[in-house]
């Protein structure tokens, strides 16, 4: 499992660095970025923070716009950012090039529906193939933390619900909470996973947790509430509900004024990337 190394910044004593591989997962290439904390010593084991985008995001958005690193670097995390989806001229996108489905919309599932499976498998990349080949190359331990924004938001949740025991510590801002009930979910299930509604239910983070809740992976959520997004396609509340009704540990912060955009999650990504630490580093 080779990396290219395409770039490299010092930051805030650490390297942020962009790297291609030959994913064998999702059968393309894929960059990704890995911000190195200084106490990324060869010798060193530290634990990694995974960060899922959301849509129309690559690995540059988080990187470029959260201000993560700062905090990283005081807190000896790694931060790992891969695409949200696979890419290049022969993975097929949205049929009508629209933003919401395919390239840059892979909704961190495993599709099952022609043309989309033999690419599309986006959360077996995160939760297998990313891990393997990062512990692989870099001073990491095996202690992993999951966050994201939007349907990036979900996918960390989606990804801890389903793999017990793989994440220490889980996070969102403004996941699209149920996707079985909103229109970016509805046409990206309907395409990813066909027409059968059963089919879904193991890809929405409100019916996993009323199947599989983690009640030990106490849940951090934060919410603006001058989001554009939040009735129609991002929905807490539904979250809030599922996770009530099986004594989930979740705390949802609504956050007065703030919107969708990356200004929201700068504005508290200090405060995930402690959640994760206290998890990470315990
Ligand atoms: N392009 C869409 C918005 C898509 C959007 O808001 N994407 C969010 C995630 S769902 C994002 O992070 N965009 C990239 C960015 O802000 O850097 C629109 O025009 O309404």
């Amino acid at each position: 499992m080779s990396l290219e190394l395409l770039s490299s910044q010092k930051s805030f004593g650490g390297w942020h660095n962009r790297y291609r591989h030959r994913s064998a997962t999702l059968q393309c290439d894929m960059v990704l970025a890995v911000y190195l904390p200084p106490q990324a010593e060869p010798d060193a084991k530290l634990p990694v923070l995974y960060w899922l985008s959301g849509l129309t995001c690559s690995d540059e958005n988080f990187m470029q716009k959260a201000g993560a690193q700062r905090l990283a670097a005081e807190l000896g995390l790694v931060l790992v950012a891969p695409d949200t989806s696979p890419r290049g001229p022969d993975v097929p996108g949205d049929p009508d090039g629209a933003w919401d489905f395919g390239h840059g919309a892979g909704f961190y599932l495993n599709a099952t529906e022609q043309p989309w499976a033999q690419h599309y498998h986006m959360h077996d990349y995160v939760v297998q193939e990313l891990p393997a080949l990062v512990e692989a190359n870099f001073p990491v331990n095996d202690k992993r933390g999951i966050s994201g924004h939007s349907m990036g938001g979900h996918g960390a949740l989606v990804c801890a619900l389903r793999n017990p025991g793989r994440y220490r510590s889980l996070s969102a801002f403004a996941p699209i909470a149920n996707p079985s009930s909103c229109p970016w979910g509805e046409k990206a299930f309907t395409r990813y996973l066909g027409a059968d509604r059963d089919a879904w239910r193991g890809w929405d983070a409100c019916a996993l947790l009323a199947e599989r809740p983690a009640r030990h992976l106490p849940i951090l959520v934060d919410q603006g509430d001058a989001d554009s997004f939040l009735d129609v396609q991002l929905k807490p509340a539904v979250l809030q509900a599922a996770a009530a009704a099986v004594g989930q540990p979740l705390t949802l912060r609504l956050q007065p004024g703030y919107d969708h955009s990356y200004w929201f999650v700068a504005s508290f990504i200090d405060d995930h990337l402690r959640h994760h630490a206290a998890a990470l580093h315990g």
